[in-house]
């Protein structure tokens, strides 16, 4: 199995419309690559699929299994803590009851401190989601991403609800985590300034298929 994320002739149609054909690519570990294109071109459809959300053609192949998803309104659940939140990164090996109970184990807890002292956010651990910024939701849905760890980050326009200082910060601290972590990270974005300047690649989406530019 190889490290990073290859997609290859990825075909996608919903609604009984085509939205992907033939799509691929591949993002090496340690790479950040941005996904580019036009409102309604696929870009969310694409990531989506390589998370195995979508029902596909085609083949996408994972290092770590199954690839994290960081959403543009990062999913959590408000009436938690940052740290229950990044704990659901570790549903997948701990099944459901235990979790559920609230019985999360020592060493787990103390993964989910370290993930988010590893995002800027040590100390924040006992803080509810909801009395988080924008910013601070995004560094815990990232952490949580950690905690599953998956080698494959793949995230959908992260930074489409902050302010330009905070969707920097969030921007560095994924390439960070690329080059660091050896992460292999797909980021949808919608300014190709940030682009320009964040993504080692970019890759362009238009008309159900990618190019590389
Ligand atoms: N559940 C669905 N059923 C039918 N069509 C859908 C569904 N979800 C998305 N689409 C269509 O698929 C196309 C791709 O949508 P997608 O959300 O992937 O685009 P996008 O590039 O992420 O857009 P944006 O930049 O606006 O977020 C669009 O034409 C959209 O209307």
């Amino acid at each position: 199995m190889p490290r990073g994320l290859v997609v290859a002739g990825l075909d996608l149609a919903l609604g009984g419309r085509p939205v992907l054909r033939g799509v691929g690519l591949a993002v090496a570990p340690g790479e950040v690559v941005a996904l580019e294109g036009p409102s309604g071109a696929g870009k969310t459809s694409l990531l989506r699929a390589a998370a195995g959300l979508l029902p596909h053609r085609g083949t996408i192949r994972a290092g770590g299994g199954r690839p994290a998803l960081v959403f543009q309104q990062h999913a959590l659940a408000g009436r938690l803590s940052a740290r229950d939140n990044v704990l659901v990164g570790a549903l997948g090996r701990l099944g459901f009851w235990r979790p559920a109970l609230g019985l999360w184990p020592a060493a787990e807890r103390a993964a989910a401190e370290a993930c988010l002292a590893r995002v800027g956010l040590a100390g924040l651990g006992p803080r509810r989601a909801a009395h988080l910024s924008g910013g601070q939701r995004q560094r815990v849905a990232i952490a949580r991403a950690l905690l599953q760890r998956a080698q494959v980050l793949l995230a959908d326009e992260p930074v489409a609800s902050l302010d330009p200082q905070n969707a920097e910060a969030i921007l560095a601290l994924l390439r960070a985590l690329a080059r660091e972590e050896g992460l292999a990270i797909l980021v949808s974005l919608h300014q190709p300034e940030l682009a320009r300047r964040f993504a080692d690649r970019r890759l362009r989406i238009e008309e159900g298929q990618v190019w590389e530019g």
